[in-house]
């Protein structure tokens, strides 16, 4: 029999909440797969840590739950390979799944009861690597004293932890990390990453992750997804394609609409960048004498917003960018643009309440997390403190695709939720958002859906960042982000060549 399922290579990673997993275990329980599916993952936990550290002494700490079943797998799998282990359980009945997980482990080794005494005799022997089932998804603060006093010795330790699930004590669906929280140096995620792993300043817990997968088909677990996350192969397959005759009217015409006295730089990076995305030809119009980096771009300098009708008359942008440099004025030349009801991205200083409820689906807002906080009337910190559900309450409250920038960015579309996998702390410089914004535009001038210009754009530019940072480390600076675009766009492209290869000769050899 053939699978039906497409390669899971090609769908997006799943971002999993608490309740998502719960969701996902009580589907695997009713499908009688749950026993194997924690088989799966904790053979896979016993692969990693041998292919890390094949020499280790490990300390297994095994929890109540299904996190601490996890660990019990992998203290099998991992003596039966001849890893010394030792385990130590905060509970020793036999019942539920993790239960059948311990007796199975006692038919092999030993098991003490974890308490501090025991955990003190047992870093007093030869220990190289803390592997943690203490806690995963299941965790509700605050810590209970009879944890909080192990996490703070093993923090205290100068000892290396790899985390099953996500480290202990951490809350899998937010950013925040409470108090007593374990602190690991490489955390396996399974399914797929919990938003904790992704936002800071949890994700400083959890070292580098890696996801492992459970051993189901992914669309199994994507159905109980909370967000997805973009994978190469699932970027590549958005690149727009061209026709051999292309020309530029065909490559999209591009509008970028802002600037002011002292501020002519924010909207000539935002057009550099769309000339590198491939626009077909590129408009810069102000109030002020717009100043473009590239001698390509049209300019246009209007006595008065009031004439930017009259400008467009006779003209019919494919894609604009708007608000990067505008000022004060950028609220009410944007409810002008987006009663044109083009493709629109809104950036900056037009990030603002009055255009509450009037976006459309062309439209693409890309607020940073204080302008996120200014359109939802909130402090900055709530919108840190949940930026999926910040994100989604923009959309709700305006309409359109939202882009809530930072590291990661958020993408919310009708589609759904997605977490940008791109990017890095070297990005944090001024001008990085207008870059941003002429890639999306760019894109959906060349006929991508506004929400997926959005989700491509941030992953190009963020790719584009990535392959730069080795060479230019915190000293990167935006217009040079622009001019990789064309380099992240070929690394994509190759690897969808190279994974395409890859495919057929899969096919040849089956
Ligand atoms: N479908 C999937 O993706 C799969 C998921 N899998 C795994 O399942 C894990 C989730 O398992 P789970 O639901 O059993 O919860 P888990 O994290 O083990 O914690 C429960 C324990 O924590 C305790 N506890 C709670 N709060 C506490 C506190 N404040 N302070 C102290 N203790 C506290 C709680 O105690 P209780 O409240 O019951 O007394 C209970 O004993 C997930 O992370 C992954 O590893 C895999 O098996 C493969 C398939
Ligand atoms: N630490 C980081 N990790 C990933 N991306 C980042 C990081 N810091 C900044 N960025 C990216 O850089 C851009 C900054 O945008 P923004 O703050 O609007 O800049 P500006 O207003 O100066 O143009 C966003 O795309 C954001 O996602
Ligand atoms: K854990």
């Amino acid at each position: 029999m053939t699978s039906r399922a497409p390669a899971n290579a090609t769908l997006p990673e799943a971002v999993l909440t608490a309740a998502g997993v719960r969701a996902l275990d009580a589907r695997l329980e009713a499908a009688g797969l749950l026993r194997l599916t924690m088989e799966n993952a904790g053979r896979a936990v016993a692969e990693r840590v041998r292919a890390l550290r094949p020499h280790a002494r490990v300390l297994i700490l095994v929890g109540r739950g299904a996190n601490g079943g996890d660990a019990l797998v992998a203290a099998r799998h991992l003596h039966a390979a001849g890893q010394a282990v030792r385990v130590l359980a905060l509970g020793l009945e036999e019942t539920g799944l993790a239960g059948e997980m311990l007796r199975a482990w006692r038919a092999m080794g030993e098991v003490d009861l974890l308490t501090p005494q025991a955990l003190e005799a047992a870093l007093a022997q030869r220990c190289d690597l803390v592997l943690d089932g203490l806690l995963g998804t299941g965790f509700r603060p605050p810590l209970r004293p009879e944890l909080s006093a192990i996490t703070a010795r093993l923090n205290a330790a100068d000892l290396e932890v790899f985390a099953i699930d996500l480290p202990s004590g951490l809350q899998a669906d937010l950013p925040q990390v409470p108090e007593g929280a374990l602190r690991a140096a490489r955390t396996f995620t399974l399914g797929g990453p919990k938003p904790a792993l992704l936002f800071s300043p949890a994700r400083e817990c959890a070292g580098e992750w890696e996801a492992l997968p459970l051993a189901v088909p992914q669309g199994w677990v994507l159905e109980h997804a909370r967000a997805r996350r973009l994978t190469p192969a699932h970027a590549a397959a958005l690149l727009p394609q061209r026709a051999a005759d292309a020309h530029k009217g065909t490559a999209g015409e591009v509008w970028v609409i802002g600037g002011s006295e002292g501020m002519s730089g924010a909207p000539a990076m935002a057009a550099h960048a769309a000339l590198r995305t491939g626009s077909g030809l590129l408009r810069m119009i102000g109030t002020g004498e717009p100043r473009p980096i590239d001698p390509e771009v049209i300019t246009a300098r209007l006595p008065d917003w009031a004439d930017l009708e009259a400008y467009r008359a006779d003209r019919r942008p494919d894609a604009l960018a708007l608000g990067m440099g505008l000022g004060g004025q950028a609220a009410r030349v944007a409810a002008r643009v987006l009663a044109w009801a083009r493709p629109t991205v809104v950036d900056a200083d037009a990030l603002t309440p009055e255009l509450r409820g009037l976006g459309h689906p062309g439209v693409v807002w890309t607020p940073h997390p204080a302008e996120a906080a200014r359109m939802l009337a909130c402090p900055t910190h709530a919108v840190l403190a949940d930026p999926l559900e910040a994100a989604e309450c923009i959309r709700a409250a305006y309409g359109g695709t939202v882009v809530l920038k930072g590291g990661p960015t958020v993408v919310a579309a009708e589609d759904g939720t997605w977490v940008n996998p791109t990017g890095n702390p070297g990005m944090a410089s001024a001008g990085m958002g207008d870059t941003l914004a002429g890639v999306i535009a760019s894109l959906a001038g060349q006929g991508l859906e506004a929400a997926v210009a959005a989700r491509l754009g941030v992953y190009l530019h963020g790719l584009s960042a990535d392959l730069l940072q080795p060479e230019r480390g915190y000293g990167l600076q935006a217009t040079e982000v622009g001019c990789g675009i064309p380099r992240a766009w070929r690394a994509l492209r190759e690897w969808v060549d190279w994974a395409g290869q890859e495919e057929r000769k899969r096919c040849k050899d089956s």
